[in-house]
């Protein structure tokens, strides 16, 4: 008997009957399948994915439209695990047959194809939330947009045939309607119940009660569910007015409270300019459609009007070392030619592409936006001048903040109450470690072994008088060395909430060494203490590990950016607590000396009959002196700082007090183990 013949089996399929079920898969077939790719991946991700597509989208409209930002977030619950999300602009609108192309096809967009820093890049966003919703709830996308005050606004309720990727429009008999402008039109949208806010607040304090001239509001109705604490939609917008300051933002969740994030600068960030693809960013395959695709005749024309940074004379370079006549016709190129071009643009020294494309924060916003958000006592910033991969221009800015109060001990028992019943966590550490930024497992440890809730307790299911001693432990537990550092990571301005540990961001942070800036690190981890580290990454194309947007990718050339604008930061903050463990050491030293000069003093004055007062006020003055460094400011200039101040050296100092010092741990965690510190000098001095 042989054995390598297959066994005698009857042919199941042929190249026929294949052929009969292959067909062309549409995009919105297969991003409704794959919908955890676009970040749909479950309810409570895909609340915050639905509204953050909105807002990235309102935001890049009123920028690229030169409008400063107002933006109203509204979550409604609509039924068990639903619930309706409307956001709405003060933008520039969209045009009315732009529309349902816009809401109701997916890979439809203004910013793929142009190399302009946005926040938007794929164009699948916001028609992508509308299929989710079509497809858990049923119901379609309603969208109102205006572009001025003066004309009728649209008004369109939609949904996408995920079988041919396009929209179907069905009110007013696919026609969509149009609301009159003025009164009539406010009216109409009572009357048959529109989402729509016609004026601004009667409180906003530049546009009182104004009526909005133009705009854009997107209502989708999904499957979702509300949760605050890492990841969530408030956590979202929070972070949003970090990283824009020049935005107000209204926000109604879904239990009516009304919060509002007023913008501190009505400054929008300078408009980036559109560039060509840098010729070093092109692999051959794109270089063959586009030499299929031009319209320039000769090769020299080509490259001159096709990429940035290519002059005549480079383009004659290029051209020579490909052994091609500059005016070789462009669209004749054979495959072998191109390869040659394609290696020679390689080997051509050309310059880094112009960075007008790319727009930071700057070191002075990052600041106050910090300040604005984190309470702490150190700020600093840094900006990175820009890089270069793959073509690509981006740049690197970090934020940092020490100090402050510790995340646990903010919040009100009513807010702890609601967070625990919203919260579906299995046991109460792993509650704490979710909700609370920045809290580590050691720290969760302490506060549930203090507040003596078992360690498989649900959050759900404890009692008031359990609550009450976790809010206790919470309030009373130090848990500032116990903290990691929370780390806040954005690429064009959108902050980034998931995926940490694949993020080149996170791992330019756990690669470094934050002991030699006086922080507390095991290997690989985040560092310890009470610091928070924003980090901006802007660029024309962020390279983006997945659709969903959450992660940037590990480029060599990001990851040295990174590393050397975390170092500046870094070095700051070590200068910082070096100078602040100076004081406090002069401090106690002062402090040992004033509990026996009065003694000292009246035993003087029974030996020597001298005047006691003297004698105590000069021994007071010798002490003073002895210990001087205990009234130095804490400035890096040595200028003394009023609390708030920005310094023009991007430091931001919030004083304390000698006394908070003497009550406060000290970096390393403990107020008296000098361990630490000498583990932290010794490390200076590597
Ligand atoms: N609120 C709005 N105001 C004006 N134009 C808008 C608004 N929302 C969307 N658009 C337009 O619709 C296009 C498609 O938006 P969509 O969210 O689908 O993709 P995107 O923002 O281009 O990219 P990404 O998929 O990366 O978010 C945008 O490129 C923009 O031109």
């Amino acid at each position: 008997m042989t054995t390598d013949q297959a066994p005698k089996s009857k042919r199941r399929a042929t190249a026929e009957s294949m052929a009969k079920s292959q067909r062309e898969i549409s995009v919105s077939e297969f991003f409704a399948k794959n919908r955890h790719l676009l970040g749909f991946d479950n309810p409570r991700k895909a609340l915050l994915t639905t509204i953050k597509e909105a807002v990235d989208n309102s935001l890049d409209a009123c920028e690229e439209a030169g409008i400063v930002p107002e933006i109203w977030v509204h979550v409604e619950q609509t039924g068990p695990n639903r619930y309706k999300a409307g956001i709405q602009d003060n933008g520039p609108g969209i045009l009315k047959k732009q529309i349902p192309l816009i809401f109701g096809k997916l890979l439809y967009g203004s910013k793929f194809h142009r190399l302009r820093m946005s926040r938007g890049q794929q164009g699948i966003g916001i028609s992508a939330a509308g299929m989710y919703g079509l497809l858990t709830t049923g119901k379609p996308v309603k969208i109102v947009s205006k572009v001025s005050i003066r004309k009728p606004a649209h008004y369109y309720e939609l949904r996408i045939n995920t079988k041919t990727n396009n929209p179907e429009i069905l009110n007013n008999k696919g026609d969509g309607e149009d609301i009159p402008a003025g009164q009539e039109g406010h009216k109409y949208i009572a009357k048959h119940g529109i989402e729509w806010e016609t004026h601004y607040p009667a409180d906003a304090p530049e546009t009182p009660g104004k009526e909005l001239a133009h705009g854009t509001r997107v209502t989708i109705e999904l499957e979702a569910k509300y949760q605050r604490g890492r990841g969530s939609v408030d956590e979202y917008l929070e972070q949003t007015a970090i990283a824009n300051p020049h935005v107000t933002i209204h926000y109604m969740d879904p239990e009516n409270n009304l919060r509002t994030y007023n913008r501190s600068t009505r400054q929008l960030p300078p408009e980036p300019v559109e560039i060509k693809p840098h010729p070093y960013g092109v692999e051959v395959g794109r270089l063959i459609t586009m030499l299929k695709d031009t319209s320039e005749t000769t090769i020299s024309g080509f490259l001159t009007n096709s990429f940035s940074r290519v002059s005549n004379g480079i383009a004659k370079q290029i051209c020579d070392g490909a052994k091609i006549g500059t005016r070789t016709h462009a669209r004749k190129l054979n495959r072998d030619e191109i390869e040659k071009l394609y290696h020679s643009i390689q080997e051509t020294k050309i310059s880094n592409p112009s960075t007008d494309c790319i727009v930071p924060i700057g070191e002075e916003l990052l600041l106050k936006g910090m300040h604005q958000v984190v309470p702490a006592e150190f700020y600093c910033a840094a900006t990175r001048p820009p890089a270069v991969y793959r073509g690509n221009p981006f740049l690197i800015e970090v934020a940092l903040a020490y100090g402050g109060s510790v995340e646990t001990t903010k919040i009100t028992k009513d807010l702890l109450k609601e967070l625990l019943s919203e919260s579906d966590a299995r046991t109460v550490r792993q509650f704490l470690i979710n909700t609370f930024n920045g809290l580590g497992a050691d720290s969760a440890d302490k506060i549930t072994k203090s507040s003596k809730l078992g360690a498989r307790k649900s959050p759900s299911k404890l009692k008031p008088r359990e609550i009450d001693a976790l809010f206790e432990a919470m309030q009373n537990i130090n848990i500032s060395e116990g903290q990691s550092m929370n780390v806040l990571r954005y690429a064009n301005r959108v902050p980034l909430q998931f995926s940490q540990s694949a993020c080149a961001i996170t791992q330019s942070i756990t690669g470094m060494n934050w002991r030699s800036y006086g922080l507390t690190q095991s290997r690989g981890n985040v560092p310890s203490g009470p610091v928070t580290v924003m980090v901006h990454m802007a660029s024309v194309w962020v390279p983006f590990t997945s659709e969903s947007k959450e992660a940037v990718a590990s480029y060599p050339e990001i990851q040295k950016e990174l590393r050397l604008a975390l170092q500046a930061v870094g070095r700051k903050l070590g200068m910082f607590l070096r100078k602040r463990q100076l004081v406090k050491q002069q401090a106690d030293r002062r402090s040992i000396f004033l509990r026996y000069l009065g003694e000292v003093a009246t035993a003087v004055s029974d030996i020597n009959g001298s005047d006691r007062q003297k004698v105590y006020d000069d021994l007071m003055a010798v002490a003073q002196k002895k210990t001087a460094e205990a009234d130095m400011k804490l400035t890096e200039s040595g200028k003394l700082v009023e609390e708030n101040e920005l310094f023009g050296d991007n430091v931001l100092i919030v004083e304390k007090s000698t006394e908070d010092l003497l009550n406060r741990p000290s970096a390393n965690g403990s107020s008296d183990d000098d361990s630490g510190d000498q583990e932290f000098e010794e490390m200076e001095d590597e």
